[in-house]
C-alpha cells in the first residue's frame, strides 16, 4: 500500500458552517468523480453534525470509495453508553464513515488528551471498521529544547496499540495554522525518525504504514512535501476548505 497509494486528507475542524460545508462536499465530489486514476485516496473530515449530509452527496453522486471518502475528526474510546456529548466510533461507522483523525494536537491540548487515551481511541476505531489516522507531533518548546524525537518516540509507544494498523500523521504543533512549514531538510530528517521508530515499536507493520505531514500546507508547497521520500501524503486543515485550492493539492500528488 505504501508504496503507491498517496492520500490527502482535508482536516475541517470546526471551520465550515453548514452551507459551505455542502458546497465544499459536492464540489470536492465532482472533481473526484472525474478522476481516471485510483492511485491517489481523498479523505475529507467534517465537523459530526455535517457527516450525515456530506456522506448523502458522496453515495448520491456515486463517487468511488477509493477516490473520495469520509472521515471524522474524532471518536469516543467506547461502543455506547453514558458519554454525554460524546459519538462512539461504531456510530461513525453505522452512517459510511471510513476514516477517524485521532489524537490531533488540537484536542491534546485543548482536551488534554494522554497518549493512553488515544491508544483506547484507536483501538476502538480498528474495532468498528474505521481506518485511524493518527497525529503525533512536536511543540515548539520541545522543538526548541532538542526534544523532537523523544516526543515522537512517546507519542508512538503511548498512542499506538500492538500490531497498529492505519495512518500516521506528523503534524508539528508549531506549523498548524501558522503558515510556517519546517525546512525540506528539517521535514526529511523527522519523517526518517519517525519510519525508524515504527520500525523499531511496530515491527511487523511499520512497512505497510503510510505516513503523512500536516501543518500548514497549501498547493504551492505540497508537490515539494510529496517528493519528501517516505511521504505517503498531507493533512491539510486550512487550504482543505476551498475547493480549487484542495484540488490543486490533489493533483500535485505523484501518480503511479
Ligand atoms: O491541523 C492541521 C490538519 O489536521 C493543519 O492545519 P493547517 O493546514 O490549517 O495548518
Amino acid at each position: 500500500m505504501r508504496n503507491t497509494l498517496k492520500f490527502v486528507i482535508g482536516n475541517w475542524k470546526m471551520l465550515s458552517q453548514q452551507q459551505h460545508a455542502l458546497l465544499l462536499a459536492r464540489d470536492l465530489a465532482s472533481y473526484c468523480k472525474k478522476q481516471s486514476h485510483h492511485s491517489v485516496r481523498t479523505v475529507i473530515c467534517p465537523t459530526f453534525t455535517q457527516l450525515v449530509s456530506v456522506e448523502k452527496i458522496i453515495s448520491e453522486m456515486q463517487i468511488a470509495s477509493d477516490s473520495l471518502a469520509l472521515g471524522a475528526q474524532d471518536c469516543y474510546p467506547a461502543k455506547e453508553g453514558a458519554f454525554t456529548g460524546d459519538v462512539s466510533a461504531t456510530m461513525l461507522s453505522d452512517i459510511g464513515v471510513r476514516y477517524v483523525i485521532i489524537g490531533h494536537s488540537e484536542r491534546r491540548q485543548k482536551h488534554h488528551e494522554s497518549n493512553e487515551f488515544i491508544c483506547e481511541k484507536v483501538k476502538s476505531a480498528l474495532e468498528a471498521g474505521l481506518i485511524p489516522v493518527i497525529c503525533i507531533g512536536e511543540t515548539l518548546a520541545e522543538r526548541q529544547e532538542g526534544k523532537t524525537a523523544q516526543i515522537l518516540e512517546e507519542q508512538i509507544l503511548g498512542s499506538l496499540p500492538q500490531n497498529f494498523s492505519g495512518i500516521i500523521a506528523y503534524e508539528p504543533v508549531w506549523a498548524i495554522g501558522t503558515g510556517i512549514t519546517p525546512t525540506m531538510d528539517e521535514l526529511q530528517e523527522n519523517i526518517s525518525i519517525i519510519r525508524t521508530l515504527l520500525e523499531k515499536h511496530q515491527p511487523k507493520t511499520a512497512s505497510q504504514t503510510p505516513l503523512l505531514y500536516g501543518g500548514s500546507v497549501k498547493s504551492d508547497q505540497s508537490a515539494d512535501i510529496f517528493s519528501i521520500n517516505g511521504v505517503d501524503g498531507v493533512l491539510v486543515g486550512g487550504a482543505s476548505l476551498k475547493a480549487d485550492e484542495f484540488i490543486k493539492i490533489i493533483q500535485s500528488a505523484p501518480k503511479d
